[in-house]
């Protein structure tokens, strides 16, 4: 777990991307856009998805989406981004237009979980059942004091599963298969990029196995806000965030201008 926290203050001390063997790979909420109330309300700056496709071709294609949302959202929030996806924490990864998705989706349980997490959801006003691909997300935000007994009911639906399990995410619970992680599709994508250099940004706590992945093998990682984390690296929020791709754009695409 968390080995050392860094305060590095400010992008000007996280060195740039090599252009011949770096690969990034960015989380979407809370790295690229800001935490809001509803999983749906997110906010996308308009010139975000036209700076991911720049840094793409800057990088030879070795720039990858890893996110906790089905592939599904992404595409909506970032549509025609060029590289490859991870959805559902590690669970769908979509390469070339060829998507894997874990074994749950569409299973007997994923059914199963389905009729009784809405249940619960029901059960505790201001909570909302965010239904995915692959897993469920019992979101909390609004009604924080009922997460102990959601955490309870979630776990007790879970327990015949043996191969779920129940991550604490921010502000929400989610059940997904317990044999994915970031760190797995980090290190799948390392492959296919055939990259020995790999840069991880992330938020949350599903985010570290991410940044342990790259960080294990001579790259490094950049935590966005001030949760414990092994990176080595820390940025504030998503402004600042954005504004280090477009950093790492004029470094190397050598533009004036992002
Ligand atoms: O891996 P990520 O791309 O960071 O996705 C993690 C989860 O993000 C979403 O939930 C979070 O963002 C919501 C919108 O800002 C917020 O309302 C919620 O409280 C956060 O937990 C998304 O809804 C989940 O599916 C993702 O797993």
């Amino acid at each position: 777990m968390p080995a050392a926290i860094n305060d590095a203050p400010n992008s000007d001390e996280i060195p740039d991307l090599d252009p011949d063997r770096s690969a990034l790979f960015l989380d979407f909420d809370g790295t690229l856009v800001d935490l809001v109330d509803t999983p749906d309300g997110v906010s996308v700056p308009p010139d975000l998805s036209g700076l991911l496709d720049r840094l793409h071709a800057a990088l030879s294609g070795r720039l990858a989406l890893v996110s906790g949302r089905p592939i599904k959202d992404l595409d909506s929030f970032l549509p025609g981004f060029p590289g490859p996806v991870v959805g559902g924490h590690g669970a769908e990864i979509r390469v070339n237009g060829s998507t894997e998705r874990h074994p749950f989706a569409g299973s007997d349980a994923f059914t199963d979980i389905r009729i009784r997490a809405t249940r619960i959801a029901e059960d505790h006003p201001g909570t909302l059942l965010e239904e995915k691909a692959t897993g469920f997300g019992v979101h909390y935000r609004r009604n924080p004091a009922d997460q102990p007994a959601l955490e309870q009911a979630l776990q007790a639906i879970i327990a015949d599963h043996d191969d779920l399990e129940l991550h604490q995410a921010k502000m929400a619970l989610e059940i997904k298969p317990a044999s994915v992680n970031k760190g797995a599709a980090t290190r799948t994508l390392m492959d296919h990029f055939s990259a020995r250099h790999g840069i991880f940004m992330g938020d949350d706590a599903s985010d570290e196995a991410g940044i342990e992945e790259v960080q294990s093998n001579g790259g490094f990682g950049i935590k966005i806000g001030d949760a414990p984390t092994v990176a080595r690296h820390r940025l504030p929020d998503p402004v600042a965030s954005r504004a280090l791709l477009k950093r790492w754009h004029i470094t190397l695409s050598g533009a004036e201008t992002p």
